[in-house]
């Protein structure tokens, strides 16, 4: 197991255009090798001019050469919470299904509706003869997205791009690799669905059974295909705004890093997901293997000894 990185408590995840965070500064790469294989790309553990450390993680790879449906996140989360890691800043390209919510703007959903396929593996548990059943009624750590709403909305104000910040939203996660037809798209916005992508599961619900706070920067890069009158998504859209949208990204982190490291080590924000697993897995029984329990000890020390 990759030993704990000093003061490393904050992981960001990057997604469509954030393949990294070039305006802090790299301290080293780590290249953990978890019971789930390798994550994504080696972690790139960066620092801000305070010293304050983060550890950095490109979803798609550093050259974005994993599609959505084989990213392993298992490995992204064990790996990270390997580090030292408590909380995850997760940013997201996503298509909006509102017309209020512009290509350009941000969004910190609140809800999640789930049209993958169930083709990644979705859990730690799974395969293991450990049964576990996490609570994912609210699937994001919503103490940390209050925490977070006020400090990117001032963020974004300064920036002056104009992109707005929208709140208590509802992410539909779709399989792909292909978007959604117009018919799909019509049916999510009357489901109450506000964006679109292709990440955020089975990522949240894993970081859910590590017991680490989550949260989502949605960055809304098309307005996907439920237009009447106009084209239906297309790669070309999204990569219009994709530079613009990681750009505010960096900033973003820059600015709010050093604040939320105090947050995260205060425990203010944490209280939710630290010890939701101890009342989620079901009782040892002696017909647990010796070596699954040896594995979930990995992302759950407390619980498997
Ligand atoms: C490049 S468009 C579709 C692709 O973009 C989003 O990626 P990420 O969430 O990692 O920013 C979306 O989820 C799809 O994977
Ligand atoms: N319209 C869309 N559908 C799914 N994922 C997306 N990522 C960015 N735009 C998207």
């Amino acid at each position: 197991m990759e030993s704990v990185v000093e003061d490393v408590v904050i992981g960001i995840i990057g997604g469509s255009g954030l393949y990294h965070l070039d305006n802090l500064t790299p301290v080293k790469d780590v290249n953990p090798e978890t019971p789930w294989g390798f994550p994504s790309s080696p972690i790139k553990i960066c620092s801000l001019s305070s010293g304050t450390r983060v550890a950095f993680l490109a979803r798609h790879g550093i050259g974005h050469t994993i599609s959505p449906s084989a990213v392993p996140s298992r490995a992204n989360i064990a790996a990270l919470k390997s580090l030292g890691v408590r909380a995850i800043l997760a940013f997201s390209a996503v298509g909006s299904l509102r017309e209020d919510i512009a290509p350009g703007d941000f969004a910190l959903p609140t809800q999640i509706i789930d049209r993958t396929k169930g083709i990644r593996p979705a859990s730690f548990f799974e395969g293991t003869s450990v049964v576990a059943h996490a609570g994912f009624g609210d699937p994001f750590a919503l103490k940390f997205v209050r925490w977070l709403e006020e400090r990117v909305r001032r963020t974004l104000e300064k920036e002056g791009r104009g992109a707005k910040l929208h709140t208590d939203k509802c992410i539909v996660c779709m399989e792909g690799p292909q978007f959604s037809t117009r018919a799909e798209s019509k049916m999510y916005r009357a489901w109450g669905g506000d964006l679109i992508n292709m990440s955020v599961l089975p990522e949240a619900k894993l970081a859910r059974e590590a017991e680490l706070s989550y949260a989502l920067i949605a960055t809304s890069t098309d307005y996907d295909s439920w237009r009447e009158n106009e084209g239906s998504v297309t790669v070309e859209d999204v990569f219009k705004v994709l530079q613009a949208n990681a750009h505010t990204s960096r900033v973003v982190a820059e600015n709010i890093l050093d604040d939320l490291q105090t947050a995260v080590l205060d425990g203010g924000i944490l209280t939710e997901e630290v010890g939701c697993m101890r009342s989620s897995i079901m009782p040892r029984s002696d017909r647990q293997n010796e070596g699954d329990r040896q594995k979930l000890k990995y992302i759950l020390p407390e619980y498997f000894v």
